[in-house]
């Protein structure tokens, strides 16, 4: 079955805004400053940091599911992923956004599309700028990639469908452990997974993302606070720390960068689908005065018309449904329209007092 997650935006055209030539900004214009970024103060250090988890170890699952209770977001270490492919990756990124901003154009995401070079979907929520270039890619990327590199596109499209392949993998069996851990354990549990229980019908977008270094990364943003619309994301991150979480109580947490590892946050859909025992993870990115940063998200979900809801073994007379059931491609429309009120506009009953959801605080301002 063909990906129709390339058709989730076609109702929602986006304006196309013009991307400078960072590394011709010697000074932040006011565009780009964001004046209420909500920042630690400096003398409160963050006591907790986001877990990490060892794949090999026996106790994993425990730890993955104690993990997307409490934090959303854990890091992994050991997941099989070779540090080569890794390098590659990172070699085919520095490559892309290192191109001429002109030569970029070229690849441009369409207004009604999803694939391509552009800001990140989500800028129009926001009256600031994001000072990032991202290039999205959604299906086999060989068209755009003609147009960046007439000569060599060949290389860089086998490197992105490699990586592809394998984090399809690994998010295959990351999906197992999470769910496991909930005590979705059977194969006709998740009926959608296949028969050979390996989620083979799954889709998936591969975000990269490039932050360059900023003359003013204290009042700049690189990615707004969001969350991401998926089961599960799967992100690398270079050498550069720049990854932020927002965790109740503690306030913003960085999210060092850890040799070899992968950070891997839960999405709205896998919230939906262990019927709010999971929580999905506001996250950000800062930027950095003299080092660039690169990453990249594998953003993975359902077959695109696969309907999710909580899970019949998470409901019961003490534990209703607290979402309706809702396809990864409606969910995306529901996000490009309503951001970050998404998740509530699927709710099945709204709480009468009212309890507020983290994921409804940040700097947006509400558009159209
Ligand atoms: C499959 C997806 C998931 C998308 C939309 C579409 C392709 C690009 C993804 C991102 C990547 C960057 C953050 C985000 C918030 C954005 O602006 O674009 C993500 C969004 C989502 O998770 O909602
Ligand atoms: O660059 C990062 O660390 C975060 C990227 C991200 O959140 C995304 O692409 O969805
Ligand atoms: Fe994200």
């Amino acid at each position: 079955m063909p990906s129709r997650l390339s058709d989730a935006f076609r109702a929602h055209p986006q304006q196309q805004l013009k991307h400078p030539d960072f590394t011709s900004l010697h000074e932040l214009p006011d565009s780009y400053a964001w004046n209420q970024r909500d920042d630690p103060s400096p003398e409160t250090f963050a006591t907790e940091s986001v877990p990490l988890v060892d794949l090999n170890d026996p106790n994993a699952l425990q730890g993955i599911g104690h993990a997307c209770k409490t934090w959303g977001i854990f890091q992994v270490t050991n997941h099989g992923i070779s540090t080569s492919l890794l390098d590659m990756v990172e070699h085919t990124c520095r490559s892309l956004f290192s191109l001429p901003v002109h030569q970029k154009l070229k690849a441009a995401r369409s207004p009604d599309g999803v694939s391509g070079y552009g800001f990140a979907r989500i800028s129009s929520f926001f009256s600031k700028l994001m000072w990032s270039e991202g290039f999205t890619i959604v299906g086999p990327p060989d068209e755009h990639f003609r147009q960046l590199w007439p000569q060599d596109f060949s290389y860089h499209c086998d490197v992105i469908k490699e990586y592809k392949e394998e984090m399809k993998k690994l998010a295959g069996r990351l999906m197992w452990l999470m769910l496991g851990s909930l005590g979705i354990i059977a194969k006709e549990d998740i009926k959608w997974a296949g028969p050979k229980s390996d989620f083979k019908e799954a889709s998936a977008a591969l975000q990269l993302n490039y932050y360059p270094a900023c003359p003013d990364p204290d009042r700049a943003m690189g990615l707004a606070p969001h969350t991401d619309s998926t089961l599960l994301t799967i992100l690398y991150q270079n050498s550069t720390s720049g990854l932020q979480v927002f965790k109740e109580g503690a306030g913003w947490v960085a999210v060092p960068p850890v040799p070899g590892g992968l950070v891997i946050n839960v999405g709205d859909l896998m919230h939906i689908l262990s019927n709010g025992s999971y929580q999905s993870v506001l996250h950000r990115a800062m930027v950095n005065r003299s080092h660039h940063r690169l990453s990249s998200a594998y953003l993975y979900g359902p077959p695109s018309t696969v309907e999710i809801s909580p899970h019949p073994k998470l409901v019961g007379p003490t534990h209703p449904p607290l979402y309706r059931p809702v396809t990864w491609n409606e969910y995306l429309h529901t996000k490009a329209k309503h951001f970050n009120k998404a998740l509530s506009s699927v709710r099945v009953c709204v709480p009468l007092n009212g309890l507020g959801d983290v994921n409804e605080q940040n700097n947006s301002v509400t558009v159209g």
